[in-house]
């Protein structure tokens, strides 16, 4: 068995970055970008008002009274000056007129017919936002990063209309087992709803992949064989269950006779012990064990950092962060354990009492996973750990 962290430097060792597309921005969300954008031009492009007011020069005429000279609104200069004594009627996002050097917000300002006289004694801010305040032409927003709706905001201002992002890596995911069944479908008495395949895809496609799920493969050759054949197209097959040592665990077996090269094999993990990974003509194969919380718990910790490696993010793991423990833990074994717990306030975080890699309903009541590294004692309640979460 290798740590969690040998077999993930082996998962990422296995992967080269996709190629790129250029898509239109609309369709750009989520998508990682690999080249970086240049500004075509300044934000603001000119020094714009950043309230609805009076533009004035308060420097150059201190005076209480001005004559309005004309109107300035956003995507309608004012094209004159505004001299001593002169003020010009702003709206928010309008440039500033030349010679003004403020904008009095109009709740500070009384006007009768051309004539508005200040109520304040001190014009207190400008309320003008400066030619580039946001970004110059020529900055660049750098790359590979991944494009959230923030950034495709800030895209746009750059006046650029397509991204050149990495190809979306596209998964192929594949339950096996006799005993399974679709979800909708008529189980046997001795049968179980697959149910997996539906957070592993849910989980690929949030990292920006397109997945889809393949038919069941039952615990025979031909039919695990017919199955891979229909991923042969993938970048990423991933498969459901058959990992172990049991005499219906085929994965590794049939992978192997058609050609997969094999990383590793079993990992010091808690769950996920029987996760193999390797190549499998032009995809990577991860191989994940059937227990509903281990597959979901590896898609956590290689799926989605190998997601994010094809697609140019580089070779990372899941991030992780510190929280309190809020009860004693007892000496763990020889695997890391990932278990599933709740965040509580003040930055405590809890272990559910049954672990059991079994149960979903556990895993959806967490929304972390507490690492208890291999071979770590005993904790006490108030110790630090680290945590992902999920
Ligand atoms: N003698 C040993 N037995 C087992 C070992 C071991 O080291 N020695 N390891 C155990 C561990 S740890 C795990 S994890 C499981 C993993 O086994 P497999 O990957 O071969 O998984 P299956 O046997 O196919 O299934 C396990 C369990 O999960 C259910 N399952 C499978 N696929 C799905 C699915 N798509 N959706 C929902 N549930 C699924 C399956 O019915 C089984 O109940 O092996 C231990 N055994
Ligand atoms: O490692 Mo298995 O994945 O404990 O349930």
């Amino acid at each position: 068995m290798i740590s969690v962290e040998e077999a993930l430097t082996h998962v990422f060792a296995l992967i080269t970055p996709l190629g790129t597309e250029q898509v239109a921005l609309a369709q750009a969300s989520g998508r990682v970008l690999r080249a970086p954008v240049t500004a075509q031009r300044d934000q603001p492009p000119f020094a714009a008002a950043a309230m609805d007011g009076y533009a004035l020069s308060a420097a150059t005429s201190p005076q209480t009274s001005y004559r309005v000279i004309g109107e300035a609104a956003a995507g309608h200069a004012f094209a004159g000056r505004v001299g001593t004594g002169e003020a010009v009627r702003i709206f928010t996002g309008a440039p500033v007129p030349e010679g003004a050097d403020c904008v009095v917000i109009q709740e500070d300002v009384t006007r009768d017919g051309d004539t508005i006289t200040l109520t304040e004694d001190r014009v207190a801010a400008r309320h003008i936002r400066p030619q580039g305040t946001d970004f110059s032409a020529g900055d660049q927003i750098s790359a590979p990063r991944r494009l959230r709706p923030s950034e495709l905001a800030w895209l746009a201002a750059m006046n650029c209309a397509n991204a050149h992002v990495s190809r979306r890596p596209d998964v192929a995911i594949i339950a096996t087992g006799d005993e399974l069944v679709m979800p909708g479908e008529d189980p046997k008495p001795d049968q179980i709803i697959a149910s997996n395949a539906f957070a592993l895809k849910a989980m690929a496609e949030a990292e920006g992949a397109r997945a889809r799920i393949l038919p069941i493969a039952r615990d025979n050759e031909a039919s695990l064989r017919a199955v891979l054949d229909l991923a042969a197209d993938a970048d990423m097959i991933v498969t459901i269950g058959g990992a172990s040592v049991g005499d219906h665990d085929l994965v590794g077996p049939v992978t192997h006779a058609m050609g997969a090269s094999r990383a590793f094999y079993k990992v010091a993990m808690r769950p996920g012990k029987p996760l193999m990974a390797g190549r499998l003509e032009g995809a990577l194969l991860l191989g994940l064990p059937g227990n509903p919380v281990s597959s979901i718990v590896c898609g956590h910790l290689f799926m989605r950092p190998a997601l994010r490696a094809m697609q140019g993010l580089g070779a990372y793991p899941m991030h992780s962060a510190t929280a309190t423990l809020a009860c004693d833990l007892p000496a763990n074994g020889p695997r890391t354990h990932y278990m599933r717990a709740t965040l509580g306030p003040g930055g405590t975080i809890a272990p559910h009492p049954d672990q059991d890699s079994a149960l979903l309903g556990v895993l959806c009541q967490a929304d972390a996973l507490l690492i208890h590294p291999a071979g770590d004692g005993a904790r006490k309640a108030g110790e630090q750990m680290r945590y992902i979460l999920v």
